[in-house]
């Protein structure tokens, strides 16, 4: 396994530098050129395959991608920011304008969507709208190492949160996040994440997922969250 992910990396690193989307910026380019630069970045899907993929997660991808056509599901894109309306809904609740937050915040970006291509978070979320449920393919990269050979267990939770924020819509923040961790998760291999909306009380959103192997053999994980809609009354600071 270690061996796959060293030829992997090795090709990872080989195509640093070229591929779509890459940040090339320099420490002397003038603050506009910078800015103008990272847009590019910004704006791009990131939930679409690129060459680290493994053969599993491509499959998977092309598998969920036939079910997209007659509408009962549908790939979510991933942007490294969020839509500007999903900012301000943000913003308003939780950001003194005061501070200057929104200056520092420029820069601000999805930190799964920030490691070269391969190396960190590697995924692709489709939602059944009907169903009221999300599936998210996941390749955790070399960076994301905990235990040797093994994936760290907040990657892990991160994604975690993801996929079940994915099954909310809308603004949410995170409450409570409870996770069992039954089976360490190989490095760079693929894991499915299950997750579903099991009841909605008021702003109070009830969500449970698995985290399984390609094979579902495995069950690596599962984990039950709470997730509260952003309430536009009030603000939390
Ligand atoms: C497709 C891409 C999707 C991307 C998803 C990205 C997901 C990322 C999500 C995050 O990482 S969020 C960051 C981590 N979370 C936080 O920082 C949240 C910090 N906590 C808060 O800001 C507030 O506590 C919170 C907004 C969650 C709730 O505050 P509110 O003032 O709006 O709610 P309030 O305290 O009035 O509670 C509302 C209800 O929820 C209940 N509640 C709140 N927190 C709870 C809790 N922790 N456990 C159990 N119940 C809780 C509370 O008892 C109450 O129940 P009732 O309506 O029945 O009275």
């Amino acid at each position: 396994m270690l061996r796959s992910c060293t030829a992997g990396l090795r090709s990872i690193w080989a195509l640093r530098g070229r591929r779509e989307g890459a940040p090339r910026l320099s420490t002397d380019l003038q603050p506009a050129r910078r800015l103008f630069s990272t847009e590019k970045v910004i704006h791009k899907d990131w939930a679409l395959p690129n060459p680290s993929w493994s053969k599993d997660l491509k499959l998977l991808f092309d598998q969920f991608m036939k079910k997209c056509e007659d509408g009962s599901w549908e790939r979510l894109p991933s942007y490294k920011r969020r839509s500007t309306q999903e900012s301000e809904d943000f913003t308003t609740y939780f950001l003194d304008p005061k501070l200057g937050e929104e200056e520092r915040l420029s820069q601000a970006q999805l930190f799964t969507r920030g490691f070269e291509d391969g190396l960190g978070f590697e995924y692709v979320i489709f939602k059944n709208n009907d169903e009221k449920r999300t599936v998210c393919l996941f390749q955790g990269g070399p960076y994301l190492q905990g235990v040797p050979g093994l994936l760290h267990g907040g990657a892990m939770a991160t994604m975690i949160d993801i996929a079940l924020g994915s099954c909310t819509g809308g603004a949410v923040m995170t409450a409570n996040l409870n996770i069992n961790f039954k089976r360490p998760v190989p490095l760079c291999s693929v894991v499915v994440i299950n997750s579903q909306l099991d009841k909605l009380e008021g702003r109070k959103l009830f969500l449970s997922c698995n985290v399984r192997s390609v094979d579902e053999k495995t069950l690596y994980s599962e984990a039950t969250g709470l997730f509260i809609k952003v309430d536009p009354e009030k603000r939390s600071t």
